[in-house]
């Protein structure tokens, strides 16, 4: 089996690492000392379930894989719209696409009927140019229960979580998956072939929702923000919130909101991938993880007043982030600092 990771990055190379030691045949795409790291020395993997190296193919430039059978989407969500030059050398007939973003993925209306059926979710597939960039049908939907990130170039830390549940958009249980199942299983990984992965999305994002921009906006990990009461309070209004959302849009997931705070509590001093996109001075994943959640309730008619209060500032900290000269300020402050921190 052939597989391209597109953006082998925190979890995008631990899955690759993963994958290869399984015995697919992997190709990593990656930039900068990341890419010259993963050339020079593979990927090297450190977890409490045991460190280990793969040496899979690294390269930039995605012609000189070709086609294969699966390409793995490790970029971020807000780079999906402008994939398309770098994932078109990687397509054969029956290639399919498994993105493993958090929050709501463009195809989310997609092979479903009823009066939402290919309805498109405007803030992450804007004007369609996500759908065309990756088309739905290529889609296999990926909901990640793992915390990996870049240590240092070509080193990923793993921090907790082994499962990648995947499921097709129009609740079949295709070939495809099942396939793709067994690659990621002999590789360590588990990777449950859910019939609709619609519940599992809500209950990861109930998590992402609430910890990603509070993570970023407060530089906590996700055990101090549950830890401070009126924070941890704010969390809950988030968590609730959003399962009405979900609800009105026929999804009831069976977990509590503090189930899931007990589960955040227990990650302890995790840094989410939001917060360590800020302390690079990077722009936030926002608009899939909270914004379009913000969407999706005035369009089902439900009051998230929480939710949207907490959008509007995390979306003006990304405006400041998308600033080059603020980005470039932080960026550098963070480079100050890790020195300091690593001491
Ligand atoms: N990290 C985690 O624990 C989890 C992450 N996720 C999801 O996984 C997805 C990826 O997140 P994460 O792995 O943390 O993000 P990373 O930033 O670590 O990985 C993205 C990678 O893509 C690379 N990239 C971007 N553009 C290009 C390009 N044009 N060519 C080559 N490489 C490119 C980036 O390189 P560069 O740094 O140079 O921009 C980076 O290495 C997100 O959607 C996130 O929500 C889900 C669950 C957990
Ligand atoms: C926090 C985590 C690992 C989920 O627990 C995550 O999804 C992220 O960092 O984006």
């Amino acid at each position: 089996m052939r597989i391209a990771i597109l953006g082998a990055g925190a979890i995008g190379a631990y899955a690759g690492a993963a994958l290869h030691r399984g015995g697919a045949d992997v190709h990593l795409i990656a930039r900068g000392p990341h890419l010259e790291a993963l050339r020079a020395d593979g990927v090297r993997v450190l977890s409490d379930r045991g460190d280990f190296t793969a040496r899979p193919n690294a390269t930039s430039d995605p012609r000189e894989v070709g086609p294969v059978d699966f390409v793995f989407l490790g970029l971020k969500a807000q780079h999906y719209a402008a994939c398309g030059p770098m994932l078109r050398p990687l397509m054969g007939p029956h290639t399919a696409v498994v993105a493993a973003q958090n929050g709501i993925p463009w195809w989310y209306f997609h092979g479903l009927t009823g009066p939402l059926a290919d309805h498109r979710v405007h803030t992450v597939d804007p004007g369609g140019s996500v759908s065309r960039a990756i088309p739905v049908e290529r889609a296999i939907g990926c909901v990640v229960y793992a915390a990996t990130e870049i240590e240092a170039p070509g080193v990923i830390r793993h921090l907790e979580g082994t499962r990648f549940s995947i499921g097709e958009p129009d609740r079949t249980i295709s070939r495809r998956c099942t396939d793709l199942s067994e690659a990621m299983v002999a590789g360590g990984l588990k990777c449950p072939v859910e019939q609709d992965l619609r519940e599992d999305i809500w209950v990861k994002l109930m998590g992402n929702i609430t910890f990603n921009p509070l993570s970023a906006l407060t530089r906590s990990t996700m055990a101090q923000i549950c830890r401070d009461r009126s924070s941890r309070e704010l969390a809950r209004s988030m968590m609730n919130e959003t399962l009405d959302v979900a609800a009105r849009l026929g999804v009831n997931p069976t977990i509590s909101v503090e189930r899931r705070l007990a589960g955040a509590e227990r990650a302890g001093d995790h840094r989410t991938s939001t917060l360590h996109d800020v302390e690079r001075g990077r722009p936030m994943e926002l608009d899939v993880i909270l914004t379009a959640v913000v969407e999706l309730a005035d369009m089902v008619g439900a009051e998230v007043p929480t939710l949207r209060t907490v959008d509007s500032v995390a979306r003006l900290l990304n405006a400041r982030l998308t600033d080059g000269s603020v980005a470039e300020r932080m960026a550098a402050a963070a480079a100050a600092a890790a020195p300091a921190r690593a001491a």
